[in-house]
């Protein structure tokens, strides 16, 4: 995807199966909304292949669009319809709509139904935007950084209702967001887009294997000195150093980097360096490894 002359998304390769929440993660401009409006077919792409429920997006017609449920970054029409008013009117739109008044009880918002929609708090209006995006009871639903603006109760209940559309529904989610915790808690698969570009991409459980891999070993040896070593077995490395100092080893520290530490290592080399395109899959990379395979500690912890 190009605007002009500038490439803001450089060989994206997404697989999203059907049912699963799928996590697009990555930093302010990473190209998040951007890869999704040409999936929702409000952009058209300048180039590759899409199919959304067997269609090209840039193709879609009526019968496909209802099939698709949205919540955009920012909506701010129909700001003095008042918010059962707004669903019931939705409804009409849809052949098997949800029953407004369950929708309501559904996202929390009973006590707001009869409220004029620009008097509703930042976090009611996002949950009225999901009240709308699923009211045709969509297969696919897009949810582009939904939380923003949510408290952590509001987050929590938030979460639940995306869980249970998922699981006791079935309903297909892409979900953007710059929250790793967020993506760790919702979703099957993760996708890492940085700088325009996959980095790396798996289960949340996969990732963390894969970011806590080597731990750092950090001690002071009998010169004074201070030492640091990555390993992969960082038992074996302390034994020796017990070995070989022939006693306690001096402040003594193992180390395994988190998936956060790992996660804004990757977001500073990619912007960095824009480099270590990939595939969703965990396999990408142009050297067939994901940053997650490379250093796995931030730069700053590293030394010799
Ligand atoms: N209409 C446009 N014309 C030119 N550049 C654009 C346009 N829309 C987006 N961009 C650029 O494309 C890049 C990707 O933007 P995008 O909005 O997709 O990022 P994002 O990952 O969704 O970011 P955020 O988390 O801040 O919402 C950014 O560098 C942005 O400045």
């Amino acid at each position: 995807m190009s605007y002009g002359s500038t490439h803001v998304l450089h060989g994206i390769d997404l697989d999203i199966r059907r049912g699963e929440i799928f996590a697009l993660l990555g930093p302010n401009g990473a190209g998040k909304t951007t890869t999704v409006e040409i999936l929702e077919g409000f952009r058209r792409r300048s180039g590759g292949e899409v199919a959304v429920l067997g269609t090209d997006p840039a193709h879609g017609d009526d019968a496909w669009r209802g099939r698709i449920g949205l919540v955009l970054q920012s909506w701010r029409d129909h700001r003095r319809w008042r918010v059962a008013e707004l669903l019931t009117h939705f409804a009409l739109y849809y052949p098997a709509p949800r029953d407004p008044a369950g929708l309501l009880a559904l996202v929390g918002l009973t006590e707001q139904a009869d409220q004029q929609v620009d008097r509703l708090s930042g976090g009611q209006r996002r949950r009225l935007d999901v009240a709308l995006a699923i009211i045709g009871r969509p297969e696919l639903l897009f949810l582009d950084e939904p939380t923003t603006g949510f408290d952590p109760e509001a987050r929590r209940d938030f979460h639940d209702l995306v869980e249970r559309l998922a699981r006791d529904e079935g309903v297909t989610i892409l979900l953007t967001t710059h929250d790793l915790a967020e993506a760790e808690r919702l979703a099957d698969r993760i996708a890492v887009l940085v700088n325009g570009r996959i980095r790396a991409g798996g289960t949340p459980a996969e990732l963390a294997r894969r970011a806590a891999a080597q731990a750092e070993v950090r001690w002071t040896a009998p010169d004074g000195s201070s030492r640091r070593e990555r390993t992969e077995d960082p038992s074996q490395l302390v034994w020796e150093l017990h070995q070989e100092t022939g006693g306690p080893v001096a402040d003594l520290e193992v180390r395994r980097p988190t998936l956060e530490d790992t996660y804004l290592h990757m977001v500073h080399q990619g912007e960095g360096t824009g480099a270590g395109a990939g595939s969703a899959d965990g396999r990408g990379g142009a050297d067939g490894h994901t940053a997650l395979d490379g250093p796995a500690v931030p730069d700053g912890e590293k030394s010799a």
